[in-house]
C-alpha cells in the first residue's frame, strides 16, 4: 500500500450563474500554480470547518458573502501536490450576495464547464470537469 502524504485540505465553489456558467480566477503571478484558472477557495486552517473556511475565502477574495445553506457539497478530487497529498471539496452555490471582484485574482471569467477543457487549470480540477458538467 502507498504511504499517505500529509493531507492538504482545500475546499473550493463552483458558483453558477442563471444561465449554467461557472466563475473561474486566474491566480497571479508570484503565487504557485501562477496563470491557471481554479475556483476560488483555499485551504482549511486548523480548527475551521470546511463550510467556515469557504465562506471566509469567498468574503476575502470575491468579496460576496454566501449563506452556509446554500453550499452544496457536490465533488471532491485527489491529487498529489509537491510534498503533499490535496484533498480538494467542491461546492456548488447558485445564491450569493453582492458582486464578485477580483480581490486576489489577476482576472475572473465566467465559463461552462464544457468550454473549461480549454483552460489551463490546475491538474487535479481537470476530473472535476466532467463531474460539474453532469451536475449543473
Ligand atoms: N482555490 C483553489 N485551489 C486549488 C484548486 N486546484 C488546486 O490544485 N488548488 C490548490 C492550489 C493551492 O496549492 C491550494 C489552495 O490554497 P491557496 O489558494 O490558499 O494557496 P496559496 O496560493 O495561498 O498558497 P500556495 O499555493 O502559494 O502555497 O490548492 C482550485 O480549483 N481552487
Amino acid at each position: 500500500m502507498t504511504k499517505a502524504a500529509y493531507l492538504l485540505p482545500v475546499v473550493a465553489a463552483a458558483l453558477v450563474d442563471a444561465d449554467g456558467r461557472v466563475l473561474l480566477q486566474q491566480r497571479p503571478e508570484g503565487r504557485s500554480l501562477a496563470g491557471l484558472w481554479e475556483f476560488p477557495g483555499g485551504k482549511v486552517e486548523p480548527g475551521e470547518t470546511p463550510e467556515a473556511a469557504l465562506i471566509r475565502e469567498l468574503e476575502e477574495e470575491l468579496a460576496i458573502t454566501v449563506p452556509q445553506a446554500c453550499l452544496a457539497p457536490a465533488a471532491f478530487a485527489s491529487a498529489p501536490l509537491d510534498d503533499r497529498h490535496l484533498l480538494l471539496l467542491l461546492y456548488i452555490t447558485r445564491k450569493w450576495t453582492g458582486v464578485p471582484r477580483a480581490l486576489e485574482a489577476s482576472a475572473l471569467r465566467w465559463v461552462r464547464p464544457a468550454d473549461m477543457h480549454d483552460l489551463p487549470m490546475p491538474p487535479a480540477d481537470r476530473p472535476l470537469i466532467g463531474l460539474l458538467d453532469a451536475l449543473l
